[in-house]
């Protein structure tokens, strides 16, 4: 599990930590382990010309250490200052240690066009979102050949990982100090980050992390893995009602999806066109009510229908979300969630549907945009009105539960871009839904299913185009790939 602490956080335990240690060790470690990785991606001939991007706090002077150290190497080592004093030394110790320093005002284009190496050391957890005004035409210039390290996180971004900046750096691989961040994992920043590198510099953690990310490992931990004890009444029923007479593909991949995420038995709820499929697809699946661990409502609903077995079909939706059982809540059962939920609840909406659902409960509108721009706070909110845990899909899908339950936040980035395709949410439903017949938490079905789910896309056909069936008939492959490997 990748577990990340929000930047105050990390400061309290640095405070405790420094007080025991020798003044300016905490960043000898930290510029330290910067400059391995950097000397890492660089020719060990020396020769290459590296270009820092110096701010005004201690992410400059760290990024100013670790180039001292790279012109060690023989590098070229050019730094940038705009308007503002740096943190630590001046122009004059900095060139005794081997990195020029160019004044504000002074030619900076030049350099930056040749750097092989740029790195950012503009702003770090101290840094608000945006960037100083300096550095807006710098960062523009980067050349796209250089490859470029962020010091502790991309400069400009939020470190809080809320809102998206337009302006700031986009890294090829961001260098972290003792743990990660909530930017270096939550949808809004994340795509900024590139690879990420955890330096140890001596610094724990403890307590309830802000994020944590589920890694493959933690899937042997958590997956219900049947043993010789189990029937298929204890492995968990799901009860599945989805699909009308004019959505009928999406019970098929959610069924299908659900049963080969090892289910002990699916019951299937619809109206005469999708149970046709569903019985054609699925032979596994039982037709109509009966007793279930847990319910998935929603994929492919019209709560609006008034064809044929629709009225019926959405007395078992209402009476599913009446009951004290897990309910998973999806797509057209979305509409159906008015206000505080009783039972266990797992909320899967994508932004679309999350701002819709923030408009209905609070009575004001909320627009898609608002959404994509901040998507934790909005998944909070909705967490918050409605004691529900919030799964908001996406290229990083969030599991958002109520605050005041104090919990992390998950967030799984597994899925290759070519799972935006429609279908993939209703697969997505069949899994987590089967993971809560089993008796897994909304928490962890929702951020285990987005894993396995993410997974199955990869595994269907590496580097190359998915459909949403596809997917859904690779979970029994992608959950035994994950509990071998
Ligand atoms: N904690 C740890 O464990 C360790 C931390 N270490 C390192 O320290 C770094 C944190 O250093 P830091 O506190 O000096 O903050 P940092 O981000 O460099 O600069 C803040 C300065 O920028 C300014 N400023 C902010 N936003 C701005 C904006 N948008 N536009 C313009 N200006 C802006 C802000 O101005 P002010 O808010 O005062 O107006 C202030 O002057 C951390 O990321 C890591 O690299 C390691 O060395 C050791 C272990
Ligand atoms: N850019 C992306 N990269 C990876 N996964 C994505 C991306 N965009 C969407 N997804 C995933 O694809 C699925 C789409 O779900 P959804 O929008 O509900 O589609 P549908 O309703 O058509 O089934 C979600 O699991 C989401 O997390
Ligand atoms: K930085």
């Amino acid at each position: 599990m990748l577990r990340a602490w929000s930047a105050q956080r990390v400061r309290d335990a640095e405070a405790t930590l420094m007080s025991r240690l020798p003044e300016g060790e905490l960043m000898r470690r930290a510029a330290q382990g910067l400059a391995e990785v950097c000397r890492a991606r660089l020719p060990a001939s020396g020769g290459a010309r590296v270009v820092v991007l110096a701010g005004p706090g201690n992410n400059g002077a760290d990024a100013l250490y670790a180039a001292a150290r790279l012109a060690q190497d023989g590098h070229d080592c050019v730094a940038l200052q705009g308007d503002w004093p740096l943190a630590i030394g001046d122009s004059a110790s900095w060139s005794a240690a081997g990195v020029t320093v160019l004044a504000p005002g002074g030619d900076w284009a030049a350099p930056l066009a040749g750097a092989d190496l740029v790195i950012d050391g503009l702003l770090g957890i101290g840094g608000r979102p945006g960037l100083p005004q300096d550095a807006v035409a710098w960062v523009d210039a980067i050349p796209a050949s250089a490859y470029v390290v962020s010091v502790d996180l991309p400069s400009g971004q939020d470190p809080a990982g809320q809102s998206r900046s337009d302006t700031g750096v986009f890294a090829d691989e961001t260098v972290t100090f003792a743990v990660a961040k909530p930017v270096h994992l939550l949808p809004a920043t994340e795509a900024a980050v590139g690879r990420l590198t955890v330096i140890d510099i001596g610094l724990e953690l403890d307590g309830e992390p802000d994020v944590e990310r589920l890694d493959f490992a933690d899937v042997a931990h958590l997956w219900p893995v049947p043993t010789i004890a189990d029937d298929k009444y204890s492995r968990g029923v799901l009860g599945v009602v989805a699909g009308g007479e004019n959505y009928t593909g999406a019970p098929v991949l959610c069924c299908t999806a659900a049963v080969g995420a090892g289910l002990g038995m699916l019951r299937y709820v619809g109206t005469p066109a999708p149970t046709a499929l569903v019985r054609a697809a699925i032979p596994e699946a039982v037709h109509g009510e009966g007793r279930v661990q847990a319910w998935v409502v929603g994929p492919g609903l019209d709560i609006t229908s008034r064809a044929r077995g629709s009225k019926a079909q959405l007395d078992v939706a209402r009476s599913a979300l009446d009951s004290d059982l897990p309910v998973l809540v999806d797509a057209g059962g979305l509409d159906l969630v008015h206000g505080p939920r009783q039972g266990p609840t797992l909320l899967t909406p994508h932004a679309g549907e999350l701002s819709r659902l923030l408009t209905r409960l609070e009575g004001s509108e909320t627009t898609r945009e608002a959404v994509e721009a901040d998507p934790l706070s909005h998944a909070r909110r909705a967490a918050d009105l409605t004691g529900a845990t919030v799964l908001l899909k996406g290229a990083t899908t969030l599991v958002v539960p109520p605050t005041d339950w104090g919990l992390a936040v998950r967030s799984q980035n597994d899925a290759p871009a070519w799972l935006a395709t429609a279908g993939a949410g209703d697969v997505l439903s069949g899994v987590c839904g089967a993971l809560l017949a089993s008796g897994l938490t909304p928490l962890d079905a929702g951020s285990l299913g987005a894993l396995v789910h993410g997974v199955s896309a990869d595994l269907a056909n590496p580097g190359g185009p998915v459909r949403a069936l596809a997917v859904a008939h690779g979970i029994p492959q992608a959950v035994a790939h994950l509990l071998t490997r």
